[in-house]
């Protein structure tokens, strides 16, 4: 079997934790793009909170990138996370761009809530006490569901309106598929070699990111 084929410990903790990991990557306002019945407010509300998280995630994935060429021991992992730093560079300029399309000022926004707690729980993880093994673990996990649930959106039988193509094309698409596949062997290689305690907080915050990616998601119900 290939690496990548092999039942890893991730794919075990997302089969134990299953409906959250649905939860997380099936939400309604995903499901609603992908059937077309999205509310075009709630897609400007995500947007525009999407927007103010990835500028808190530029700091983090820079953190991620320091760690990966002092800790790592593998070349390759700091140029898999280069990758990720540089998507997030065009990430920005397509948010700037699709603001405009949609009317959405971005300097007026106000993170709620669920963005100011994820970013919280971001800049904790960005502490030196918390292992490479756990932060690789959470990168992969907020990758991922973006990435599995934009894909979702993309998939047979999708009736996602054309303007949010675009959207949905950003993280549903091959290149972000692999590269995610690429994060998620680096954080199971990590993983083989943890100790007992960074192992069991591993599991923890997978399943903190998986919460945080729900409530980020129920903020577009807001219409706001
Ligand atoms: C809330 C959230 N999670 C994950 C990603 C993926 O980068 C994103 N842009 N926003």
């Amino acid at each position: 079997m290939e690496k990548s084929e092999k039942k890893g410990v991730i794919d075990t903790w997302i089969d134990k934790h299953r409906s959250l990991y649905a939860a997380a990557t099936r939400h309604d306002f995903v499901v609603s793009i992908r059937d077309g019945s999205v509310d075009l407010s709630s897609f400007k509300t995500w947007l525009g909170q999407d927007y103010l998280f990835v500028r808190g995630f530029v700091p983090f994935v820079a953190n991620v990138l320091i760690r990966a060429g002092k800790e790592s021991g593998e070349t390759s992992d700091m140029e898999v996370v280069l990758g990720g730093l540089a998507s997030l560079n065009d990430e920005i300029e397509w948010f700037k761009s699709e603001g405009s399309k949609w009317g959405v000022d971005f300097s007026t926004v106000v993170a709620q809530k669920a963005n100011q707690e994820y970013s919280r729980f971001l800049e904790a993880l960005m502490s030196s006490e918390v292992e490479y093994s756990v932060v690789m673990t959470a990168f992969w996990a907020i990758e991922a569901v973006y990435q599995e649930s934009f894909a979702h959106c993309l998939g047979d039988g999708n009736k996602t309106p054309a303007e949010l193509i675009g959207a949905c094309n950003r993280w549903g698409n091959d290149g972000f598929r692999q590269y995610c596949l690429s994060v998620k062997n680096i954080a199971e290689r990590c993983l083989e070699n943890a100790s007992r305690d960074a192992f069991v907080e591993a599991e923890n915050v997978l399943v903190r990111v998986l919460e945080h990616e729900v409530a980020f998601w129920e903020m577009s119900r807001g219409g706001q």
